[in-house]
């Protein structure tokens, strides 16, 4: 989308057309892409609108109500906050901003590990929001884990997100590198210096990209390099002593230096061992690693393909759905989806196939970058008023009405189903 005039914001698109107006050009590319073709992030919308819906009618729904638990606490909606790191390179109240937003909607929020506000201040600022008596378990939160080369970090940051208040961990799984995005590539996108990674700042230093990268050892070099490597670049990685020959993105060169690659099941028992918390895995695809998470004791699948930023060219999510809900039948797991939900009707075809809750990741975005948290508060509230209009024009008065035989595949047929 070219520069073009702002909108009135009525609906996410609008607010995604705001965004393209107005935000600086690294943090617009680094928000908006997918990897690669970007094929799987066109997907994951144009899937959503394979599905048709099959509405009832005549059942009263002069009232609708769309409150869930999401393992075991009360939220107002099933549209909750995808996890998304740097906040702040929208609006400056950043993670401070989304967390109060979230509060007043009732919905719960995850915090990205690579937040630029800290997990114990962005709680904060979701509680000073009052709490209803009708939802006792609000504000929800829960805390998004990179598990770190350094464990005693990743060991330490759970202990601190448990004591502030966070009631889940959700363990990205589809990250051992950084998916390639060309415009990030381009742009070669940075965290501007001034922002921390605050999870990880500490009284005497600040943790920008620029600090750990920008270093005079070859850690920087090394880990540029591996990612080249990564990407069948040989010339640009022979060896440890090689120069850098091309510009990378940072995040990425950042990834490499800081998330462990060897990630696997063992160590989801590792973190079970060292936490209450419930655990979450998020990036299942296929309904044989869903099987793997329900075996491995997750109470969560969050089926997700990080907003068509890692692998391109998966199934979209909502295509996926159905095959990990079938593998974990009977289990005692939520599964949840992630990537393209952007309507009322999305959420209610994704419920409709038996997911718990969506979460959204750029609509929020967008939100931040309109107008701070009066944007994120905006965001939430156009998509829950859209889905309280489809819950009723489809006969659903309350969440457990959305059943299966609402949606249909395509105009000629149920063979999905
Ligand atoms: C700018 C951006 C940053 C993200 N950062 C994280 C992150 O730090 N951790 C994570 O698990 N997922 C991250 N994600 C993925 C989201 O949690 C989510 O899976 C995805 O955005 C959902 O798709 P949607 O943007 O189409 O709603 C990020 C996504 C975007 C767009
Ligand atoms: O940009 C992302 O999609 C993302 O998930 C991420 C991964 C590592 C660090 C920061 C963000």
């Amino acid at each position: 989308m070219s520069r073009q005039q702002r909108l009135v914001p009525i609906s996410l698109a609008d607010l995604e057309h705001n965004a393209h107006t107005t935000m600086d050009l690294n943090a617009l590319d680094y928000y908006r892409s997918g990897a690669n073709d970007m094929q799987t992030l066109r997907d994951n919308q144009d899937a959503f609108s394979r599905l048709r819906l099959r509405p009832r009618i005549l059942r009263d729904v002069s009232k609708v109500d769309t409150q869930i638990k999401l393992l075991g606490h009360s939220v107002g909606s099933p549209i909750c906050i995808a996890p998304t790191a740097m906040q702040r390179l929208a609006h400056d109240a950043g993670e401070k901003a989304t967390a109060r937003a979230a509060s007043r909607a009732k919905k719960c929020m995850i915090l990205s590990s690579w937040s630029t506000t800290n997990a114990e201040d962005t709680i904060s600022a979701g509680r000073e929001i009052p709490v209803d008596d009708q939802t006792p378990g609000l504000p929800l939160f829960w805390f998004q884990v990179y598990v770190y080369k350094d464990r005693a970090m990743t060991e330490t940051l759970v202990r601190r997100v448990e004591k502030a208040g966070y009631k889940a961990l959700v363990i990205t799984v589809d990250t051992p590198f950084l998916g390639r995005r060309l415009a990030d590539v381009r742009n070669v996108f940075k965290l501007p210096p001034h922002m921390s990674i605050a999870n990880f700042e500490t009284k005497d230093s600040k943790v920008t990209m620029a600090n750990v990268l920008d270093q005079p050892d070859n850690k920087l070099e090394a880990a540029a390099n591996q990612v080249l490597k990564n990407q069948g670049d040989n010339n640009a990685a022979q060896g440890n002593n090689t120069k850098v020959v091309r510009q990378e993105s940072s995040l990425a060169a950042y990834v490499v230096s800081q998330i462990d690659p060897t990630l696997n099941w063992k160590d989801i028992e590792w973190i079970r061992s060292i936490t209450k918390l419930p655990i979450v895995v998020k990036g299942v695809l296929t309904a044989e690693d869903a099987k793997l998470a329900a075996d491995a004791g997750c109470n969560g699948i969050l089926v997700s393909n990080h907003g068509g930023r890692q692998l391109d060219g998966v199934l979209a999510t909502i295509d996926a759905l159905p095959e990990v809900l079938d593998a974990v039948k009977g289990r005692n797991v939520e599964v949840y989806l992630d990537g393209g939900v952007r309507k009322g009707t999305d959420v209610l075809k994704a419920l409709a196939l038996g997911a718990k809750a969506v979460f959204l990741g750029r609509p929020v975005l967008w939100g931040l970058a309109h107008d701070g948290e009066e944007g994120v508060a905006l965001t939430l509230n156009l998509i829950q008023q859209e889905f309280e209009l489809a819950m009723a024009l489809a006969g659903c008065r309350q969440v457990t009405d959305i059943t299966r035989d609402l949606v249909q595949y395509g105009a000629d047929g149920r063979s999905k189903l």
